[in-house]
């Protein structure tokens, strides 16, 4: 193989020499690089038969050091001025999530496209905004920051799709005897959709939704065994045989489909519900987190300024205290919108943010202790429909 010389080899390297923006690099730097610094991957942004690609060069150093455990891996993902697109995007993303591992390089023809992926990265890693990201780049004199077309496929990038965009078709539904929220969640390509927490009294009402949204429903999904109203899944499979019903297996009931911590519920392909168990309420309550983490389905683990009564059904305190803090505010960023399966004074939203501020009996900094004694105090009295519900609810809304 002929030596590669450049005039200059630019390298820029960021976090403590775990990440290398680089340029073209001539034999010796791509060398001093490999050598030194151990690199894990590369990610190169030109075409793979460019004369500057390194793939070859790393190849015969490889070769030669017999000992190395791990090969370096290797990705090319040509960016240019023209293919600054959805598909580009998702490319790189998926890259970053799956393959990137430090020490890495991200090389380029002049160190500039280096700085989108890396971007992406930090941005995604740290939940941060577009601003705060260009804001992180700017500080760290990244050159992509001063070429428009390149920041602006960044933000196109990093702002979130949340339920108001286009992707997800979103409907919030209410029943008014037991307070009871129901969320449709549709694909708007596919047209298929899911309910979670259908009521009995409402299974018309909205079946009539989905039909008019020309949507095809394909699942209805408990968050756990509710004990206030039967739920709608037993009718609605019985009207559309295609439904299947879905609920945690730590909730003890039928349902076709039984999920656990970490299973993801989809439908078509914009819908993907992330399963987190947040038990407390119930021992199989989950929560369930729409795609980038912009919003999650609390059942009665997190109501707005509160939180599921623990006083029946297996439910612990403690457990809650743990699951509420730990999974949801602790792993979810701030901005998550937080939708609840019942609120009783009218409020339709909330967000992780303003639920760690402000929850009276979680947020605020409440330590466990406090949160056992707030609880202990509470003294609801059992719902109405408790004796009716639970049988029913146990056997997916079937009646006896
Ligand atoms: N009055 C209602 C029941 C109200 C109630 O107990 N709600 C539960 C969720 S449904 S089991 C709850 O956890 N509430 C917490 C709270 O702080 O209110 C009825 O009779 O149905």
């Amino acid at each position: 193989m002929s030596e590669k010389k450049s005039d200059q080899s630019i390298i820029k390297p960021l976090e403590n020499n775990a990440v290398f923006l680089c340029g073209d690099l001539d034999d010796l730097a791509v060398e001093s690089l490999w050598n030194e610094f151990g690199i894990q991957s590369w990610l190169y942004l030109n075409p793979e038969r460019n004369e500057w690609n390194p793939r070859a060069k790393v190849r015969s150093f490889e070769r030669k050091e017999e000992g190395r455990e791990e090969k370096t891996r290797f990705k090319v993902i040509p960016i240019d001025g023209t293919n600054l697109n959805e598909h580009l995007k998702n490319d790189l993303l998926e890259y970053m999530r799956t393959e990137f591992k430090t020490p890495a390089v991200i090389q380029c023809s002049t160190a500039t496209r280096a700085g989108i992926p890396y971007v992406l990265y930090l941005a995604e890693k740290f939940s941060l905004s577009f601003e705060t990201a260009m804001r992180v780049a700017r500080d760290m004199e990244l050159n992509v920051t001063t070429r428009e077309n390149f920041v602006q496929f960044l933000k196109r990038s990093i702002e979130k799709k949340s339920l108001s965009d286009s992707e997800v078709i979103f409907r919030q539904l209410f029943e008014k005897e037991s307070s009871t929220y129901t969320y449709l969640l549709g694909c708007a390509e596919t047209r298929e959709c899911l309910l979670i927490d259908p009521v009995l009294e409402t299974v018309e009402r909205d079946l009539r939704v989905v039909d008019e949204l020309g949507l095809k429903l394909k699942l209805c999904v408990n968050t756990h065994c509710h004990a206030d109203h039967i739920t709608g899944s037993g009718e609605i499979k019985k009207m559309r045989k295609e439904v299947k019903s879905v609920i945690s297996k730590r909730a003890g009931a039928m349902a076709d489909v039984l999920i656990d911590e970490g299973d993801v519920v989809q439908v078509g392909t914009s819908v993907k519900l992330k399963c987190l168990a947040t038990p407390g309420h119930t021992d199989g309550c989950v929560s369930f987190v729409l795609g980038d983490n912009t919003d999650v389905f609390t059942g009665d683990a997190l109501l707005i300024r509160g939180c599921g009564r623990t006083d029946f059904q297996g439910g612990s305190s403690e457990t809650l205290f743990d699951g509420v803090t730990g999974k949801l505010f602790g792993g979810l960023p701030d901005t998550c919108k937080v939708w609840p399966a019942h609120d009783y004074k009218g409020r339709m939203v909330s967000t992780i943010g303003e639920e760690k501020r402000l929850n009276p009996r979680l947020g605020a900094g409440k330590t466990k202790e406090e949160f056992v004694q707030i609880m202990k105090d509470l003294n609801l009295p059992y719902p109405k429909k408790i004796d009716a519900s639970l049988p029913r609810n146990l056997k997916c809304g079937a009646e006896e």
